[in-house]
């Protein structure tokens, strides 16, 4: 049995794991599992809604992204437990683009 948040926090892996760097696995391929990246599990347990849920993200992050402009206001803070929370949270004002303005 194997802990996921353990291994993807894991600083002998992954410099400074906190801090949001998707480019870190920049230049790896698609690796979906790995024994240092399992999101989804692995093996005969393997998420049955990966590829699915892979293609929801990518669309809701693609509109989220493109269509909105997000502001921090407050909070953000990370703190390492089982997982990864935000104990005070973490407010955002979200403002609909107008395209037709920039
Ligand atoms: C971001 C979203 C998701 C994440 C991070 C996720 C993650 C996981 C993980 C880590 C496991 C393995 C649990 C274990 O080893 O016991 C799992 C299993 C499973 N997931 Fe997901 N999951 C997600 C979304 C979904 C969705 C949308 C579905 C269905 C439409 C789904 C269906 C399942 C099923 C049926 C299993 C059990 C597979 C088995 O034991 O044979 N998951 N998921």
């Amino acid at each position: 049995m194997v802990c996921p948040p353990a291994i993807h926090l894991n600083p002998e892996k992954y410099h400074d794991p906190l801090s949001f760097n998707p480019w870190r696995w920049k230049g790896q391929g698609s690796i979906t599992t790995s024994k240092h990246f399992m999101p989804f599990g692995g093996g005969m347990r393997l998420c049955a809604g990966s590829e699915y849920e892979k293609l929801q993200m990518s669309v809701v992050l693609h509109f989220l992204l493109t269509k909105y402009r997000w502001t921090k206001i407050k909070g953000g803070e990370i703190k390492q437990t089982l997982g990864v929370v935000f104990p005070n949270g973490l407010h955002i004002k979200v403002k609909e683009v107008n395209h037709e303005q920039e």
